[in-house]
This record gives structure tokens, C-alpha cells and sequence, in this order.
């Protein structure tokens, strides 16, 4: 057996979690150990190569998280927040690194997450691509350089089966405006407009989302003043770009200290 890192992919059956385990199997730079999926699922037993129709890929995909994180150095984790809550605590307990990208996380389900980094190495980030990291650099820039005259919107554009709004990243944006800004994203957020609304409130932080056909995810950050307007975009055309920057926070965590950390650690933006 080769000494290169264990990596386990959760949910490895969904669209995240098949191109994860492609991406580790042929990284050159960690082994694909096993595929979790939800007991019951017709995946369970199979190789994870054979189940997604091609090629073995000499891992195989159980429902028994527990004994698969005790054979692994990283748990990469895209499924959905319940899972995500329980595989924060079996991974801190096998001392491996868990790198989330799951969305739709509560602040009850964050404060869990963050018990677990007391014991543990966890990367979280609503979005693990280099492009959208660096998006969130230039939005805190620009958010501190203009004043409230200037309208902050953030227009997200995703898949008909995403089933989170807005979605992660465009919260990161959110986030990282508000930060330049100098306010709580809780305070400044308003979120679907319908109606009579009323006219824009000075300073706060607009969410609109569209869902339609298969949109890997495209992110606007719109300032708009009078007379001009700034917008910065992100367009993914290929979910490879989240599963490299997770198998890259998956090694980068080797040996770190328990904690949690974001894909600006990882990339040292
Ligand atoms: N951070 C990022 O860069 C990024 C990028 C893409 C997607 N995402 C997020 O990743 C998540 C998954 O996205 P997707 O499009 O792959 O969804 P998906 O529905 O295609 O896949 C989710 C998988 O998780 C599995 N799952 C759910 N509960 C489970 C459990 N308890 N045990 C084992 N497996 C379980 C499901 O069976 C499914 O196979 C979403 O929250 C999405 O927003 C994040
Ligand atoms: O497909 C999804 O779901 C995605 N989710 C993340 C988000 O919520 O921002 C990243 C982009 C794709």
C-alpha cells in the first residue's frame, strides 16, 4: 500500500461526489480509499469506478462511515447538512481531516461543526474553486473602497436540482462585502424580492437566485450607483474546479492544527 494521504468521499454516488472520487483516483497525490453513500442506496458494496460505469477504481462504497474514516487521512464531504453534522464528529474521532463544501448549513449545524474543529482539522468554504476565492478578495476590496451610494446585489445562477438559496457562495460574497463595508451581513441581508416592496433601503445587501437546467454556478457582485455601475462575475463551467480545490484542502490540512479553516487559508489569498 502506498504511504500518499487516504481520501473517503461522502455521498460519492451525487454530482460533487463522482467527480471527487475521479479526481483523488487520478490525482497521483492521494489514495481513493472508499465511497460513503446512505444505507439502502444500490451503490453500497459496489466499486466506485464499476458503480459510476466505468473503469475499477479499487475502492469500494459502504454505509459504515465510521470503519471508513479509521482508514483514511481525509474525509472529502459534499452531501447534504444532516450528514454533514454527523460526519463532522465520526471524522474529528478518526483524527482526519474533513474538508466540507456541503451549502445549507445552519448556525445550529455551524456550532456542531465547530465543536468538532476543537479536536480535528476542518476546511469548510461554500465554494472551493480558486476563481470564487478570489472573487471574495476582490469584493471586500471594492466594498471598502465605495460607500453606501453605491447598491450591493449578488446574483446567483445554479442547476434545477439545487435545493439551498441563496447559495453558498453567493453568501461568501455576502459576507465579504458586508466585512469591507463594516456591517453584519444578518443586519444588511435582504433576500427575494416580491411584490410591493418598496423602494431599496440604503446599505443593505441584496440575494437574488435563479435555478434552471444544468448551470454548474455563475456569481455576480453588482455595485450599482448612479450614472455607473461595478460587476465583478464568476462562471463555472465544470464542477472539476471545486473537487481539485477540495482534494487541495484535503492535503493541505495534513498535519495541521484542530481547527477550522477556509479555502483563503488553503490558497494563501
Ligand atoms: N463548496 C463547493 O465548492 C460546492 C460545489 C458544488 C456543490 N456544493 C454543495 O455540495 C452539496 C452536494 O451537491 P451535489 O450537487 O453533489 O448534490 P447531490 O444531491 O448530487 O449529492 C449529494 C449526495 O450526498 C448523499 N448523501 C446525503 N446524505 C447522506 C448520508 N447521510 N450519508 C451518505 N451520503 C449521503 C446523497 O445520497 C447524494 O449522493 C450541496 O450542498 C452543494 O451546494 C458545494
Ligand atoms: O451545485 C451546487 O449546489 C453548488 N453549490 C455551491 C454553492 O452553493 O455556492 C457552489 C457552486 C455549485
Amino acid at each position: 500500500m502506498s504511504d500518499l494521504p487516504g481520501i473517503v468521499v461522502t455521498g460519492v454516488s451525487g454530482r460533487m461526489g463522482r467527480m471527487l472520487a475521479q479526481i483523488v483516483a487520478e490525482s497521483g497525490k492521494a489514495r481513493l480509499v472508499a465511497g460513503v453513500e446512505r444505507p439502502g442506496h444500490a451503490w453500497i458494496g459496489q466499486d466506485i469506478g464499476v458503480a459510476m460505469g466505468g473503469a475499477p477504481l479499487g475502492a469500494l462504497v459502504t454505509d459504515d462511515p465510521v470503519e471508513a474514516f479509521a482508514r483514511a487521512q481525509g474525509v472529502i464531504d459534499f452531501t447534504a447538512p444532516a450528514a454533514t453534522v454527523e460526519f463532522a464528529g465520526l471524522a474529528a474521532q478518526a483524527r482526519a481531516v474533513h474538508v466540507i463544501g456541503t451549502t445549507g448549513l445552519e448556525e445550529a449545524d455551524l456550532e456542531k461543526i465547530g465543536a468538532a474543529a476543537r479536536h480535528a482539522v476542518i476546511v469548510r468554504a461554500g465554494n472551493m474553486s480558486l476563481g470564487v476565492n478570489l472573487l471574495t478578495r476582490l469584493t471586500r476590496k471594492i466594498a471598502e473602497a465605495l460607500d453606501e451610494d453605491w447598491d450591493i446585489e449578488v446574483v446567483e445562477a445554479h442547476h434545477r436540482m439545487k435545493v439551498d438559496a441563496p447559495s453558498g457562495t453567493a453568501l461568501m460574497l455576502g459576507e465579504a462585502a458586508a466585512a469591507g463595508r463594516g456591517v453584519s451581513l444578518k443586519d444588511a441581508r435582504v433576500s427575494g424580492r416580491d411584490g410591493i416592496t418598496g423602494v431599496r433601503e440604503r446599505g443593505t445587501i441584496g440575494f437574488s437566485a435563479i435555478r434552471g437546467g444544468d448551470i454548474v454556478g455563475e456569481h455576480d457582485v453588482i455595485f450599482a450607483a448612479d450614472g455607473e455601475r461595478v460587476i465583478l462575475r464568476h462562471v463555472a463551467t465544470d464542477r472539476a474546479v471545486f473537487a481539485r480545490g477540495a482534494l487541495r484542502a484535503a492535503l493541505w490540512g495534513q498535519g495541521r492544527k484542530p481547527g477550522q479553516y477556509d479555502m483563503i487559508d488553503v490558497l494563501g489569498l
